[in-house]
């Protein structure tokens, strides 16, 4: 048996939007049995079972499902039509969905490294970035789950001939999935070094606090919000903060009013606010003035969770927010996390 771990992630962390990362603890996995069966033969040799965050909603279909999926088109741009015969998946998934703790982005690697395994390609973890680029156009989450702990990164600028190539959605790369037919074409593969990363430092001391509303924001309408272009000001704005997080999270013992400071935004969490009841008052008013041990609090990825860094007093501070909610309608579930600093792995049985 195959094990492939892959941790949720917390994406932006204030002024990092599309850019900083932070892997957590909190792990998808999926068991991967291939063995030859006398039963009938299933779509793309694959059968799935799930069980966890999702298991109402998530496709148990190979053609469909995020991960399979993902894990299809690796094969195939590697002239592998479909699974090994048979292939069994079982999916266990505690990150809960849609909420901006980056379950797809755990989805996408985690059927990176599947294609990687079952096809046998050897890839390096900066090319399998590449193929998780291809799926999840921004490198803050997969990186971060791929490569574990705090992250920053980038995207290449690409010739003109790649960028073309980067910006086909997998619907279109995959066309035929859809549809449940194989064309027998190979899809377009990724340019070679679409995006890297660098880890940064995390002082020891900060632990992550999740509250975690119990609705659902699609990544896609939390981004379909923002503004195509921002004033100067703005942007730097956020240049001036996002050049003191990394060190300001990396610092021994942590100082919270500096980090607090570097940790506010103006890029994306302010067009957020319509699609999060009570988000600019949680921002506002919960600062390590009035709450100590809170460093700074931002929202998770593109919401609806919110990310408390505090080095105590964690679950005062869950509760204020808890509350906070509470009073706007909505229940929330609350989590202590820590960096997940390995990132992906994958065990053999
Ligand atoms: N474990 C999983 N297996 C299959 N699909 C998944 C899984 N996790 C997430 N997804 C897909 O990703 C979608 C959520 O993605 P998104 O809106 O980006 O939210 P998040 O902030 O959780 O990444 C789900 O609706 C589902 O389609
Ligand atoms: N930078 C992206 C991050 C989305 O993270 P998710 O966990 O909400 O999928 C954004 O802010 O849109």
């Amino acid at each position: 048996m195959i094990t492939i771990k892959v941790p949720c992630s917390s994406a932006n962390i204030g002024p990092g939007f599309d850019v900083i990362g932070l892997a957590l603890s909190v792990w998808l996995e999926i068991r991967i049995d291939v063995a030859q069966s006398a039963t009938t033969k299933a779509p793309l040799n694959c059968v799935i079972t799930y069980e966890g965050e999702g298991a109402d909603e998530v496709s148990l279909s190979a053609e469909r499902n995020l991960i399979t999926r993902t894990a299809i088109y690796v094969l195939r741009c590697h002239g592998q039509r479909q699974f090994p015969e048979t292939t069994t998946i079982h999916i266990i998934n505690p990150i809960p969905l849609g909420r901006g703790l980056g379950s797809s982005g755990a989805a996408v690697v985690a059927g990176v490294v599947l294609g990687n395994e079952v096809g046998k390609l050897g890839l390096s973890k900066a090319r399998m970035l590449d193929f998780c680029l291809m799926i999840e156009r921004h490198p803050d989450n997969v990186a971060a789950a791929l490569y574990g702990g705090f992250v920053g990164t980038y995207l290449n600028d690409l010739s003109p001939e790649d960028t073309e190539r980067k910006e086909i959605p997998l619907s279109e790369v995959l066309p035929e999935l859809e549809a449940g037919l194989d064309t027998g074409l190979e899809p377009p593969k990724p340019p070679v070094g679409i995006g890297h990363y660098m880890k940064f430092a995390w002082a020891r001391e900060i632990k992550a606090i999740a509250i975690i509303p119990q609705f659902e924001v699609p990544t896609s309408k939390a981004r379909s919000v923002l503004p195509t272009s921002y004033s100067r000001a703005d942007v730097v704005f956020n240049l001036q903060r996002i050049a003191l997080l990394p060190t300001a999270l990396g610092h021994s013992p942590p100082d919270a009013e500096q980090i607090y400071l570097a940790m506010q935004d103006k890029v994306h969490q302010p067009y957020r606010k319509g699609l999060i009841p009570g988000l600019p008052e949680i921002l506002q008013s919960v600062t390590p003035k009035s709450h100590p041990g809170l460093c700074g609090i931002c929202l998770s990825g593109a919401g609806p969770t919110i990310l408390a860094l505090a080095t105590d007093n964690f679950e005062e501070i869950a509760k204020v927010i808890l509350d906070m909610f509470s009073k706007k309608g909505i229940e929330c579930v609350w989590k202590l996390l820590e960096p997940a600093e390995d990132g992906t792995t994958v065990v053999y049985s």
